[in-house]
């Protein structure tokens, strides 16, 4: 019995090596899994508590399902744990963010379209009514939903003078949603948004700094970081609480339109996102950014 058992047991024992020899020969002749690379990086300064966002999809930052699913989640962690605030920034230095990636709606089967959508809309309500103050340190082009993430921020500083801000959607045939307006008129005002958003206009640096657009422009992303920080200190010594109600208060228009709006704006997007005449000019500006 003694030398069935030894035999049975030398038996399995084999199989288990000639199991694990010949697992690692296959994983030896496969190809090594691709890293994961976050889409999103969070650094929060020991001294400070400050969290510093970077936006890390290259080669542009264009806003699909993924990072804005990193980014909302990012900013509920900051949230949970109580942040002292938030510095959004890109890892480029040429673009803080292309705007919505416009592989998302072009082309794209309806439910991945609306988790598209819906994901852009929880992650933008998250960040712009975020109980932390918030900063964007604009480093590069910021069109269209970039621009969109930098006004949901409470203080825009811009790497100057060569860099484009703006919500240039009626340039892509494509209209601004009421959220988007909201926040672009909170920060420049009715008359300057029905200009730019009626012409789409893109506007550099120091234009962007005479209407309002940003708050501040530097030459480089080292003076931005620098300037943020700065502007987040400034709330060390304001109630947390008294704050994030004054923050709430001062955005309810916003905050009501999406919490309100949720389901007609989806419906609102697929109806036009997927119109013929929407899908051919989004292939063609798609075209054109292909063609530079
Ligand atoms: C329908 C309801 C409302 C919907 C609201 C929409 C709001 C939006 O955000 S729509 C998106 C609008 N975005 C833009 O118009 C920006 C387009 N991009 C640019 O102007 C430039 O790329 C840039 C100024 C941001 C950067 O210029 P740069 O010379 O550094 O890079 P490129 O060579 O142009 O681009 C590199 C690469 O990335 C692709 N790409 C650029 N932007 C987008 C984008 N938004 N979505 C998807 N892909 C984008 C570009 O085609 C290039 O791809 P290839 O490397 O494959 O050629």
């Amino acid at each position: 019995m003694a030398v069935v058992y030894r035999s049975w047991k030398a038996l399995t024992q084999n199989a288990i090596l000639t199991r694990s020899v010949s697992n690692s020969l296959r994983l030896y002749s496969q190809k090594p899994p691709a890293p994961v690379v976050p889409l999103v990086n969070v650094e929060v300064d020991d001294k400070s508590g400050v969290a510093v966002v970077t936006l890390n999809r290259p080669p542009v930052n264009s806003l699909n399902t993924p990072l804005l699913t990193e980014l909302g989640a990012a900013i509920k962690n900051l949230e949970d744990n109580k942040s002292r605030g938030m510095i959004l920034t890109s890892s480029s230095d040429t673009v803080f963010s292309a705007g919505l990636d416009i592989l998302e709606m072009y082309n794209t089967p309806k439910d991945q379209l609306s988790a598209f959508w819906t994901t852009l809309q929880s992650t933008w309500l998250s960040l712009y009514r975020s109980s932390f103050p918030t900063v964007a340190a604009i480093n590069g082009h910021s069109p269209a939903g970039g621009c969109l993430l930098a006004l949901s921020c409470e203080y825009r500083v811009m790497v100057g003078p060569k860099f484009s801000i703006g919500l240039n959607e009626t340039q892509l045939g494509i209209v601004a949603p009421p959220w988007f307006v909201i926040c672009m008129r909170d920060v420049i005002g009715h008359r300057q948004t029905e200009l730019a958003l009626t012409t789409g206009r893109l506007f550099s640096a120091p234009e962007a700094l005479k209407i309002g657009l940003i708050d501040s422009m530097v030459s480089n992303k080292a003076e931005a970081m620098a300037e943020a920080q700065k502007f987040i200190t400034q709330f060390a010594k304001i109630p947390p609480l008294a704050r994030k109600l004054t923050k709430e208060s001062v955005r309810g228009e916003g905050i009501r339109y999406m919490e309100d709006n949720m389901i007609d704006d989806l419906q609102i997007f697929m109806d036009l996102v997927t119109q013929p005449k929407i899908q051919k000019g989004l292939e063609m500006y798609l075209a054109t950014l292909k063609k530079k």
